[in-house]
């Protein structure tokens, strides 16, 4: 199934809670509490969960939003979590299982688990949808994943914007979609979890690449080149591992690829300029203090597309850059390969 429209009688929940207090988790907290949720947010540091109740700002990952004044946040996941009838994830990828062996007591039996995240595991290479399903030991009809062209930023200010909510249970990503929205954002749904969850890892590593070609100083003709191959690159990919291609053509996959490698605010975009710039990978470390997910994905990446046989020349480039082993400007995917390349 393709994106579908979601019915507007379906009641939204009223008591939501969401882990994880970055620009994205706060941006989330806000779309939900300006959609009439009753929203709890949790912040690692008692200050930031104090601002934000307080003065109803997040000056570190929002500056200069004013977040709803339903909206509040607490350092305390019991107080977070209870009663709350959906857990929506927000914390960098890599952190999810240990998140989620802290919390797994507290969630509601029956609350819905819904990932706004857009990584996959190191080590294991998994989506954070399977990585809830591991910890959490639910079923896959209780957890969403939400993917889409969602730069915080331009959200919290509220420019209009489309998302998808997807999860292997059409009721409950319609559940979801109908509470995640309100008069600037706008939900959809489908049953494609891999896809959606694959084009919101993958569109990530295609941003790098982009990043890279900018900082170098290449213009235009190889953005697209590299856009359009690496989305031909998520595809096939993506299709390896059981996702529809119509997914990967959709807001999740085409819509999240434009908005990541447009736009300045993107921090995989902007970790790949600065390697484009000549920073080495350690020092693009240092500068980023927001989470770049591309940066830690393209390894387990690699290692799946690998085990299903699928080429990756674009996503093989940036890992190579990242290493220190091929100069920033030698990046040229759509070039390398001795074949002459098939598809258009
Ligand atoms: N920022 C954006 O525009 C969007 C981000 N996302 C995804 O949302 C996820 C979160 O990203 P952001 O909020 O943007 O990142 P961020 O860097 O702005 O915030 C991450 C949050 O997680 C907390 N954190 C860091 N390490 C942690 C740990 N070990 N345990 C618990 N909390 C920890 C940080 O204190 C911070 O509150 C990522 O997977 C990202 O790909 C998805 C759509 C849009
Ligand atoms: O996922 C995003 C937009 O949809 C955010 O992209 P960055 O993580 O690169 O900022």
């Amino acid at each position: 199934m393709s994106n579908v429209d979601v019915d507007p009688d379906h009641a939204p929940a009223r008591r939501v809670a969401v882990l994880g207090a970055g620009s994205w988790g706060t941006t989330f907290s806000k779309i939900l509490a300006d959609g009439g949720n009753d929203v709890a947010l949790w912040a690692r540091r008692p200050e930031l969960a104090r601002e934000i109740s307080q003065s109803k700002r997040n000056s570190d990952y929002l500056p200069g939003i004013n977040l709803p004044r339903s909206l509040w946040a607490s350092d305390k996941l019991h107080e977070v979590l209870e009663g709350a009838e959906q857990v929506y994830l927000s914390v960098p990828s890599q952190a999810l299982r240990e998140n989620l062996r802290i919390v797994r007591e507290l969630i509601p039996e029956d609350a819905l688990i819904v990932s706004l995240m857009k990584g996959v595991e190191k080590g294991t290479g998994a989506r954070m949808s399977e990585v809830i399903l591991q910890e959490l030991g639910v079923d896959p009809s209780r957890v969403a994943v939400a993917s889409g062209p969602n730069l915080a930023l331009e959200i919290a200010k509220e420019q209009p914007t489309a998302a998808v909510m997807s999860s292997a249970s059409l009721e409950t990503a319609t559940t979801v979609a109908v509470t995640a929205r309100n008069r600037y954002f706008r939900s959809f749904v489908n049953t494609d979890v891999i896809g959606t969850e694959f084009g919101g890892v993958l569109k990530n590593l295609i941003a790098v690449a982009i990043g890279i070609v900018d900082g170098v100083g290449y213009g235009e003709n190889t953005k697209a080149s590299i856009i359009t191959r690496g989305l031909a690159e998520m595809t096939d990919f993506s299709v390896a591992f059981g996702a529809r291609a119509e997914t990967l053509a959709g807001l999740a996959g085409l819509g999240d690829l434009i908005a990541t490698c447009e736009s300045s605010l993107s921090r995989n975009n902007t970790a790949g300029r600065l390697l484009g710039q000549g920073y080495s990978f350690s020092e693009v470390i240092k500068q980023m203090n927001q989470t770049a997910e591309g940066l830690s994905s393209v390894a387990p990446i690699l290692e799946l597309a690998l085990s299903k046989g699928v080429d990756m020349p674009i996503v093989s480039q940036v890992a190579e850059v990242l290493a220190g082993t091929l100069a920033p400007r030698d990046i040229a995917p759509h070039l390398t390969t001795d074949d002459l390349p098939q598809g258009e």
